[in-house]
């Protein structure tokens, strides 16, 4: 898979630019705040109809300006693709090849995309909402039912919430409508967690013999699934249910309580041990680092395994921060099957003789200049 153009109108600080970007390697150099982020978010909003950096669609358009539109050109192994996505402060739209999509969440996966960011860290040494997010936007990359069952979740979910709140929910009159949300919520959560445990358990995979591979066979990377409803191995959706809806009734006293939903796949984390170590409390920065890359790198084979093709890989700012083996590492991996973005201040760090098919581009003050090939 292959992004061949881009096109910005009226998008954070581009007013207009279009980019011939039909290379393997792209490079986007540039002093700080120039926009060089700004071009891999569009193409991450591209596949993902959402910012990385941002859940406010208004921070996306220009200052002063109501509409930004992103488009790009795909290459695909099934034939080529004209994206498009409008975003106003009423809300997006997409269109593949000039038609409307009908929904965001059956577009998402039409252009695939693997983000490698130095907030990615967050994923090893921040809170579970971080991990749960990185789950999620995987998953649903590859599986558009996942939305779908997530979108509904955290309806059920919202309107529970506040049913709990109310205080309304101890009147027995109400048991009847707390039963049709009980089985709601178990209904898409068990969908949730099924997809959750099966992703980790490919990623496991993965990331596994990637780490090992990074660190010379010296570490080796366990990555955990701690859901809220306990699971046995590999679970059937509907003995998950059951036990989901045990869990809640037991959970209904203290619920009423706290005046919150306490189980679900909205209270689930992952966790990653290194050599039988936790890698949140006893990693060093470098281990977690790595334990961020090596899952990273395992996403590519991942969405190719399940896709048939290699995603895009937006590389943002991150060569730097690794040494001269990872690097080393993480250009092998993509250099031959995989089309990258790459953002820099400078090329020093990377090493060009080891690439071919490269394009440089120059970012200053939103306007981008290409240097010849
Ligand atoms: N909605 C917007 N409208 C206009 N300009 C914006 C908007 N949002 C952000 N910017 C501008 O975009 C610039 C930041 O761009 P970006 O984050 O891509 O920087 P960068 O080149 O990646 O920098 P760094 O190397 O520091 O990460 C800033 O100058 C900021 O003021």
């Amino acid at each position: 898979m292959k992004v061949s153009t881009l096109s910005l109108r009226n998008y954070r600080n581009y007013p207009a630019v279009d980019l011939a970007t039909d290379h393997r390697v792209n490079v986007f150099i540039g002093q700080n705040a120039q926009g060089k982020t700004n071009l891999l978010e569009a193409i991450y909003m591209l596949a993902l109809t959402k910012s990385h950096r941002t859940s406010k669609d208004k921070e996306l358009i220009r200052w002063g300006e109501t509409h930004a539109v992103l488009s790009a050109g795909t290459v695909r192994k099934y034939g080529d693709c004209r994206l498009q996505l409008d975003i106003t402060n009423q809300g997006k739209k997409a269109r593949v090849n000039g038609l409307e999509q009908r929904k965001l969440s059956e577009y998402i996966g039409t252009l695939n995309v693997v983000l490698f960011a130095p907030e990615d860290l967050e994923i090893v040494k921040g809170s579970p909402g971080v991990r749960r997010r990185f789950l999620d936007m995987e998953i649903a990359q590859v599986h558009p039912s996942y939305l779908h069952s997530l979108n509904q979740y955290h309806k059920v979910l919202v309107q529970r919430n506040n049913f709990l709140k109310s205080g309304n929910a101890h009147k027995s009159t109400n048991e009847p409508l707390m039963a049709v949300w009980n089985e709601q919520l178990a209904t898409y959560g068990s969908k949730i967690m099924t997809r959750r445990q099966g992703f980790i358990a490919k990623l496991q995979t993965w990331a596994e013999s990637i780490h090992r591979g990074i660190t010379g066979g010296s570490e080796r990377l366990e990555i955990g699934y701690l859901p809220s409803v306990e699971m046995q191995g590999m679970e059937e959706e509907t003995v998950l249910f059951d036990r989901f809806m045990i869990k809640l009734t037991q959970a209904k006293e203290q619920e009423l309580r706290r005046g919150a939903t306490l189980v679900g796949p909205h209270r689930d984390d992952l966790s990653f041990r290194i050599n039988g170590k936790d890698a949140y409390s006893f990693g060093s920065q470098g281990q977690q680092r790595t334990t961020a890359l090596s899952l990273k790198l395992a996403e590519i084979e991942l969405i190719q395994q399940e896709t048939g093709e290699y995603p895009v890989l937006l590389l943002d700012d991150v060569l730097s921060e690794l040494d001269r083996h990872r690097q080393t590492q993480l250009i092998e991996t993509f250099r031959s099957k995989v089309q990258t973005f790459i953002t820099t201040t400078g090329v020093e760090g990377i090493r060009m003789e080891t690439l071919d098919d490269v394009k440089l581009f120059h970012v200053s003050e939103g306007a981008v200049g290409e240097e010849p090939s």
